[in-house]
């Protein structure tokens, strides 16, 4: 789609000058969270790999079922399937979108290299933090209510180990580029989202 510039959560600029925003952070720190309030103030799309995910599950069909025993285990659903689903999502919004919001995208730097080779590079990246006992805390009270088969003890802990070991790497990655703003999630969630849209604000 574009060409441009950054990615916890990246914005993306392309030739047509849509912004792209990457959101990043651990299981339970706060992305989905975040991204609601950016979409309520800013109108870009959102788009969590996550959700996506979720959906071809629900949906029932074959390919949903092998995403499903995937996902129950806390690993990884193989780069191009999720890699076609946000471009499949971003092509149908391509005509309206404000700018697209990515939410839990790239999982390890592989996926943003692949990323920005079908798509395009991000120019921000909203890296929200939050300590990991605090992100396990979370998770379990989400999942009283959330129905998410992925939100139980036992998940949690892989969901997390996977996210130290391969995605924080992609953090590094783009720190080096200059993109990264780190957000600390431990804040109360409007204080964490004044943050957020300073340095969407920043950008502009
Ligand atoms: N790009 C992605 C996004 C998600 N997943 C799978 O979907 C699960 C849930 O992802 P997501 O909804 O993004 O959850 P987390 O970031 O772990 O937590 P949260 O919903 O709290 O953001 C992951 O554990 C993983 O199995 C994946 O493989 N690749
Ligand atoms: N105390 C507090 N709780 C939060 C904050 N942000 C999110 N939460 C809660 O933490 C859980 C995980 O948040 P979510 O947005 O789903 O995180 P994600 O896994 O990163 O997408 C939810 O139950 C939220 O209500 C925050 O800033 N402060
Ligand atoms: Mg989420």
């Amino acid at each position: 789609v574009g060409e441009g510039c950054q990615g916890n959560s990246i914005v993306y600029k392309s030739k047509k000058a849509e912004r792209f925003h990457v959101k990043m952070g651990g299981p339970g720190s706060g992305k989905g969270t975040q991204c609601e309030k950016v979409v309520a103030k800013y109108g870009y799309t959102h788009l969590s790999s996550g959700d996506l995910l979720r959906a071809e599950v629900a949906s029932g069909s074959e390919r949903g079922k092998t995403l499903q025993a995937i996902m129950q285990k806390g690993e990884l659903v193989p780069l191009d399937t999720v890699l076609d689903m946000i471009k499949d999502a971003m092509i149908a919004k391509a005509g309206v979108s404000k700018g697209f919001l990515i939410d839990g995208y790239p999982r390890e730097v592989k996926q943003g290299e692949e990323f920005e080779k079908k798509i395009g590079a991000p120019c921000l990246l909203l890296y929200i933090d939050a300590k990991g006992e605090t992100m396990v805390k979370r998770l379990m009270k989400r999942g009283e209510t959330s129905g998410r088969a992925d939100d139980n003890e036992e998940t949690i802990k892989k969901r997390l180990d996977l996210y130290y070991k391969a995605t924080e790497p992609v953090i590094t990655f783009y720190t080096s580029r200059g993109i990264v703003r780190k957000i600390d999630s431990e804040l109360p969630v409007d204080e964490v989202f004044g943050h957020v849209a300073k340095a969407i604000d920043d950008l502009k």
